[in-house]
């Protein structure tokens, strides 16, 4: 049987972030994911996750002025300082909680070979910061409609980064619906890469919403990634299209 994990970015994201942890746990999920849970004290989160007996498993970087259109700023040259002081933050809120990944937000760029350096640069800092305490960092693939100029956008381009910096807890965020939208032929990405990738989303294609209809089957999908090898939970990172309770129909299907 496959098991998923909540994202709490996306679902029951009306709630205070530790009744959505209990709220993922009736459902069914085995584990939650975050976004920015940073108002939230990592202690509260840390006593849900107890209660449940859920984990998390991941959260992100904050992305700076997003008001003023940033999506993370680890690519972008100058704001060094910044992106290390938010990877800084991601980790230690990642341990308080027991979260054994860290999702680093590159930002828009030009992909200029400054932008690839500081990437880089600022990738061997969060490893290094993150093998202290046995955690990985991943780095995410994001579709050219919703994220047009982010600096990573497709697999190849992850992997450039990967090999550029050269150490083995850095890992791809293989999310299906951004990488269907940008490169499709799901199952062979996965496998073309499958020692590279550190966690795996899911949603429908286009609309993002509940993952049972849309242009990729997950019915077919997973169960083929389960046997390409991923033994761990799939990520549910959709945006539900009317009540959150009233879309959960689709993980019946997996039962
Ligand atoms: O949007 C996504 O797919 C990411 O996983 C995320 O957390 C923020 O961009
Ligand atoms: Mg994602």
């Amino acid at each position: 049987m496959l098991q998923f994990s909540a994202n709490l970015g996306f679902l029951w994201n009306d709630l205070p972030l530790p009744d959505a942890i209990q709220k993922a746990k009736d459902a069914g999920f085995v584990a939650v994911e975050l976004h920015w849970p940073y108002t939230t004290p990592s202690a509260d989160v840390k006593a849900a996750l107890d209660e449940t007996g859920l984990p998390c498993l991941g959260l992100n970087t904050q992305r700076g002025d997003v008001a003023g259109g940033d999506n993370g700023c680890a690519a972008i040259p100058g704001r060094e300082a910044e992106a290390r002081g938010y990877i800084d933050e991601a980790l230690a809120y990642a341990r308080e909680i027991g979260a054994p990944n860290v999702h680093v937000m590159a930002g828009f760029t030009d992909r200029s070979a400054e932008a690839k350096a500081t990437f880089a640069q600022n990738l061997r800092y969060a490893c290094a910061q993150a093998a202290l305490t046995r955690r990985t960092i991943l780095i995410e693939p994001l579709n050219s409609r919703d994220a047009k100029g982010y600096h990573i956008g497709t697999v190849p381009q992850a992997q450039e980064a990967l090999t550029a910096v050269d150490l083995p807890n850095l890992k791809i965020m293989f999310d299906c619906y951004h990488l269907q939208i940008m490169q499709g032929d799901l199952a062979n990405l996965f496998e073309g890469c499958r020692d590279h990738i550190g966690h795996v989303q899911f949603a429908a294609v286009p609309d993002r919403g509940e993952p049972d209809s849309g242009e990729v089957d997950y019915t077919q999908l997973l169960p083929e990634l389960a046997r390409l090898g991923w033994a761990r939970p799939f990520g549910a990172e959709y945006k539900p299209r009317g009540a959150m309770e009233d879309g959960l129909g689709w993980m019946q299907s997996y039962r």
